[in-house]
Order: C-alpha cells, then structure tokens, then sequence
C-alpha cells in the first residue's frame, strides 16, 4: 500500500496543507516543535482513528478552531482509495471512504495499515504492562478490525462493573439486588475478556516467532529473546496450549479467579480480574529485559518487535503497511540502521523525521524524498534521486 497524499486542514498545527508523497522513503526535516511528529500523527489516525499522544479531538484540531479535517489518497492493489476524517471539538467525527460516509467506523480501519516505531516505544521494555498492553491491542486492530469493537465491548463492561463496585465500596452493599448484578457483570465480563484474550494469545503467537529471529539476526546470533504472555486469568495447561482451550474453559477459569478476588475488589472498589491486567514478559538470554537489559539491548529488542510486526501485517494484509520512524532513527548505531534499512529496503513506504540529516547513514538518503518542515508548513528540498 502506498500513501500518495495526505491533506491536513486545521489539523494540529497546519492550517491547511497538502504533501505528495513521491518516494518510497520521505524525510521530514525540521526543527523541534516544528509538526513533524504532527504528520505522523495525523497517518496513525488515518489508519488507527487512534492517536497514541492524545485521546481526546480537541487537542487534535488547530487551537481555537471548532473543526480540522485530515484526509489521503491511498493506493492499494484494489485501486486508489480516498479516506477522510473530520475532527469536532465538540466531539462526534465522521469518517468517510471514497467520499461516502461511514455508519460503522470499522469499515474505515482495514485501508491504511501502519507500524509505528519512536522513542516512547523503549516504554515497551521498560515501562509498566499498561504499554505492553496497548501495543498488542494497536496491533491486533491493524490485523483484524473486529477486535477494536470487541476491546470497546470489554472496556465498556469494566466500566459498568468499576461503578457498581465503587458504590458497595462507599456504601455497602445497601441492596439485596447488588450481589446479583455483579453477577451478572460477572458473567459479561468474563465473555467479552475471554474474546480479548484469546486474541492477544494468538497474536503473540504469529508475532513472537518472527520477532525471535529478528532478534537473533540483530544480536548476532549472541541472545535469544524469549516473549510470554502472562494473561492475568491464568490457566494451568500442562499438556494444552491456550490457543486450542476452548473459550467456556477460560470463561470458567475467569469465573474460579473472579470468586477468589471478589473481598479484595468489593473493599478496593475496583476490577482485579480480567485482561485489563494482563503482560508480556521479554526474557533475554534467560534474564528478564525490564530490569536487567541495557539500552543497547532494549532498541535492538524494540526493533526486532517492530521488524517483526511489519512481517505479521504483510502476511496477514497481504500488503506492506507503511513504517512510520518518528525520531529514532539517529538512536540506533550503524549496524542497527543497516539491519533495518536491509528490511524495509524500498518495499516499505517509510516516513521518517529527524532534526538533521547528519545523524544517521547517507544509505538512508538514497530514493529518498526530503521534505522541510516549519512552524506547519511543509516544502520539498530535494527532487528525489
Ligand atoms: N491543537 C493544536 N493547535 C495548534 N498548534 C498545535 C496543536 N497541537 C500542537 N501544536 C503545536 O505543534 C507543535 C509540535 O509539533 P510536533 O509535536 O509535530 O513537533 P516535532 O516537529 O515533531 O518536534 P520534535 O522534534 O520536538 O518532536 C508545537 O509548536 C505545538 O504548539
């Protein structure tokens, strides 16, 4: 899939600008607090109708404006395909597809698929699970739309039930009909996590492979990266694997765990079961990476989690999503870029910003479209070579 053209209006802050893309690799260069994190941003929304900076439109949509728009032209092996999203302060966006609006956002997910990779996913190693978390339900998104309705489900539920456990935290339980409402939560929420888990399972179980070889090629043959996912309704599975349990076993496990938490989740008000808490645990050469993994180590992990993610959403979509490398790539050493640059070679549309070109290898330059980014303005500096 090839991104040809993106048109920001009132968008962060671009008043209204248009960027053809004409290469395989884009350069957006400019200084810091210039949009070039703003671009990107505005392509993850295009593919997510998430951005991972803010959630709420308002911070999105050029300060005081009450509405911003971003729309593309993507190219796919369908034909071309015209995406739009329209942004409202007051909340309430429309997307449209092909100039056609659309009832269920869905249907707009499928088109542009991305992977992103900056500094903040260092956060991925280091940081609490909360990370882990979300970048395995960003990918599964990408992999299968359905899962964004079937995580809005699932969160809705948590919801319902933190308020119904809130209020016999202040109050007691001042009616007989709580106890059986909470059951009845009990029961949706053991429905929709066991539909959340299932798919996190699985999708660890395409990416991790593929990220372990990543890994061993990247070190050298030197480590081995080792991913488990830790969901927090754990089954004790001797001889099965979860992705073959069926669901009613895991539904019956949630029930077992919700009964052993349910004193500690009425006195604390809150739901302590449920894939709202799961992880993923990273083990290099037997060690656990968050503590004990240097930063070295933790990029080329990073990196290989993003190769390989890459290769997931190729084989599942049938199409090279786009990478999105935003300030990290002057991070990685020479090898690392190599390796990188290797992978993507011109397969790949990438977009990458940077403050100066100096900081990573002149190979990158190569097919490469080099566009000036200030103060949301956007001009090109070079006809591509
Ligand atoms: N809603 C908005 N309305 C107007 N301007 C905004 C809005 N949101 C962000 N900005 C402006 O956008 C700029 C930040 O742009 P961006 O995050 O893309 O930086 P960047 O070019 O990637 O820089 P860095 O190299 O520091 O990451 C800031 O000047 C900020 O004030």
């Amino acid at each position: 899939m090839y991104l040809k053209l993106l048109h920001l209006r009132q968008f962060r802050n671009y008043v209204d600008q248009k960027v053809l893309f004409e290469a395989p690799k884009t350069i957006l260069l400019g200084n810091n607090a210039q949009g070039k994190s703003n671009l990107l941003e505005a392509v993850e929304l295009l593919s997510t109708l998430k951005s991972h900076r803010v959630s709420r439109d308002r911070d999105l949509i050029f300060d005081p404006e009450p509405t911003g728009q971003v729309s593309a032209t993507v190219e796919r092996d369908v034909g071309t395909l015209d995406l739009a999203i329209t942004l409202r302060s007051q909340g309430g966006r429309t997307v449209a597809l092909n100039g056609q609006s659309l009832r269920r956002h869905l249907d707009f997910l499928s088109v542009l698929n991305v992977v992103q990779f900056s500094s903040l996913d260092l956060e991925l190693v280091r940081g609490g699970p909360e990370h882990r978390r979300s970048w395995l339900d960003r990918l599964l998104v990408q992999l299968e739309p359905i899962y964004a309705y079937i995580l809005q489900q699932y969160n809705q539920v948590l919801r319902q039930r933190n308020a119904l456990l809130k209020q016999i935290k202040q109050n007691g339980e001042i009616s007989d009909s709580q106890p059986e409402e909470l059951k009845l939560w009990d029961v949706q929420l053991a429905i929709a996590g066991t539909r959340v888990l299932r798919r996190r399972n699985r999708v660890l179980e395409r990416l991790v492979p593929l990220a372990k070889a990543w890994h061993q090629s990247i070190s050298g043959n030197t480590e081995l990266l080792e991913i488990i996912y830790q969901p927090n309704v754990n089954l004790e599975l001797p001889n099965q694997s979860l992705s073959t349990t069926p669901p009613e076993k895991i539904q019956q496990a949630f029930f077992e765990k919700l009964a052993t938490r349910l004193i500690a989740e009425k006195q604390q008000g809150i739901s302590l079961v449920g894939p709202h808490r799961d992880d993923v645990i990273f083990t290099i050469n037997q060690t656990l990476a968050r503590n004990y993994a240097s930063s070295g180590q933790q990029r080329t992990l990073v990196l290989a989690l993003k190769l390989a993610e890459l290769q997931l959403i190729e084989a599942v979509v049938g199409e090279p999503p786009l990478l999105l490398l935003d300030d990290v790539l002057a991070e990685l050493d020479l090898h690392r870029q190599n390796q990188l640059l290797e992978a993507i070679q011109d397969r790949f549309q990438t977009l990458i910003t940077t403050t100066h070109l100096g900081s990573f290898d002149t190979q990158w330059l190569k097919n490469t479209q080099i566009l000036s980014v200030k103060a949301g303005q956007i001009h090109p500096l070079n006809s591509c070579s």
